[in-house]
């Protein structure tokens, strides 16, 4: 993001135009090579390119106020009646989990072209555009290239180095000094020649449709965790915290599944998580909904206990300033929050970077979805062969050192797949 960390350029007036058009077909299958983002999720969502102005944002509550100011001085045409979240003027962020432990930085970017689906609605919107100006038609750009010759190098801690982390955060833990840590880890892939992100996104949103699939500036996955959601006022928080490998076999899954809903270790881990989001959405909200069990959440490669919590905000609230307020939840941070990113900061040895931070998109409305940027990779500014890949686990006082290195490399099967399918 190019300018500098928390410097508000005064935003340009910009002219925005939204025409419905036909189903365009794959999404995806629309992403030119340069300049693309994503937001797809069971085939709808949005994919955008071009850049018309970008906030190279502190926070998200910063990025939140340079939207505000942007959206005011802002003209726009609608052909869609009745309000479409993500329709209209809309910018996609990315942020980093740390902004005092990273080299990284965090913005949001808005596009020129944004084609969008939902529920059989499509659009068409185009933003910086003089009055008379028309832009060429979006139409399907060739299959992009499947990653050559991968290979995976050692992360920033050998196996047994991060064990050893997990050993002493449990060490921690049962001296009292917090209740769970999330500790993450990461891997390296390298190919042939440059990745193309756009291969990733087809095969993250074939293999993965229950979770939304992004490209933010470099930054690729398919996350199951949705930090917030806010749309007509209701703002909806998808929790997973408690996760076991999937093992193929349905007989054996399904008693796995048994297992985790029963399991002490992973509903306290789930508990600190949901207590967490529940905690900084009740100020903005009139009515919050807490369930009191999670449900299992079956995804190809593993099973995440879940919570969707809701809630009634107020007026005024937007999607940016809950994702300010709950970020970082104890899924990806710990608890008691400080303690926890301290205790990152001291054992894992990592630049998280964007990894475990808010990834989305707001709309002029302050409708707009953040999820947290997990199952993902991060591609390299300086080399495009490269991508770091991250996962990580929530460690309580019943962790094993063993069985979270394990729950990590099933995190990361997806990158990994995407990485090394050949179509
Ligand atoms: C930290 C990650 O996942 C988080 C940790 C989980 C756990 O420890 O059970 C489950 C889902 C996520 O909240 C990750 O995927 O990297």
């Amino acid at each position: 993001m190019s300018s500098p960390a928390g410097v508000t350029l005064v935003p340009p007036r910009l002219r925005v135009r939204t025409v419905v058009v036909p189903d365009p077909g794959p999404l995806v299958a629309l992403l030119p090579e340069t300049d693309a983002l994503a937001w797809i999720r069971g085939g709808d969502g949005m994919v955008a390119w071009g850049e018309v102005v970008r906030h190279k944002a502190a926070s998200p509550a910063d990025a939140e106020e340079w939207w505000t100011t942007l959206v005011a001085s802002c003209d726009e045409e609608t052909e869609l009646d009745g309000a479409v979240p993500g329709s209209g003027l809309v910018a996609f962020g990315s942020f980093v989990f740390d902004p005092d432990n990273t080299s990284a930085s965090s913005g949001l970017v808005v596009p020129r072209t944004v084609l969008g689906r939902r529920n059989g609605r499509a659009w068409l919107t185009e933003i910086g555009v003089e009055a008379d100006e028309q832009r060429p038609v979006p139409c399907a750009t060739p299959v992009p290239p499947a990653p050559e010759g991968v290979r995976f190098e050692g992360g920033s801690l050998t196996s047994e180095q991060w064990r050893a982390a997990v050993s002493r955060a449990v060490g921690s833990i049962t001296a009292g000094q917090l209740d769970k840590v999330v500790l993450a880890r990461d891997l390296v892939a390298r190919a042939d020649a440059d990745l193309d992100p756009r291969w990733l996104v087809g095969r993250l949103s074939e293999t993965y449709p229950r979770c939304w699939t992004y490209l933010v500036d470099g930054i690729v996955g398919a996350t199951p965790e949705m930090l917030v959601r806010l749309e007509a006022g209701l703002a909806t928080s998808r929790v997973l915290a408690g996760t076991i490998q999937r093992t193929g076999d349905g007989r054996t899954d399904l008693a796995r599944a048994d297992a985790l809903t029963r399991s002490s270790k992973d509903l306290e881990e789930h508990e600190y998580a949901v207590a967490s989001v529940a905690a900084a959405l009740e100020p903005f909200c009139s009515a919050l909904n807490v369930p009191e069990t999670p449900y299992v959440l079956e995804l190809p490669n593993v099973l995440h206990l879940a919570s969707d919590v809701t809630a009634a905000v107020a007026p005024g609230v937007t999607s940016l300033s809950l994702a300010a307020a709950l970020h970082p939840s104890a899924a990806v941070c710990g608890t008691p929050t400080d303690v926890a990113r301290g205790l990152i900061a001291e054992l894992e040895h990592l630049d998280r970077a964007r990894y475990a931070g808010p990834v989305g998109w707001t709309d002029a409305s302050g409708a707009g979805e953040w999820a947290i940027a997990l199952r993902c990779g991060i591609l390299d500014e300086t080399d495009p062969r490269t991508i770091r890949l991250f996962a990580g686990c929530g460690i309580v006082a019943g962790s094993d050192p063993d069985a979270e290195w394990a729950e990590a490399q099933a995190k990361l099967a997806p990158m990994i797949g995407a990485l090394t399918t050949r179509r």
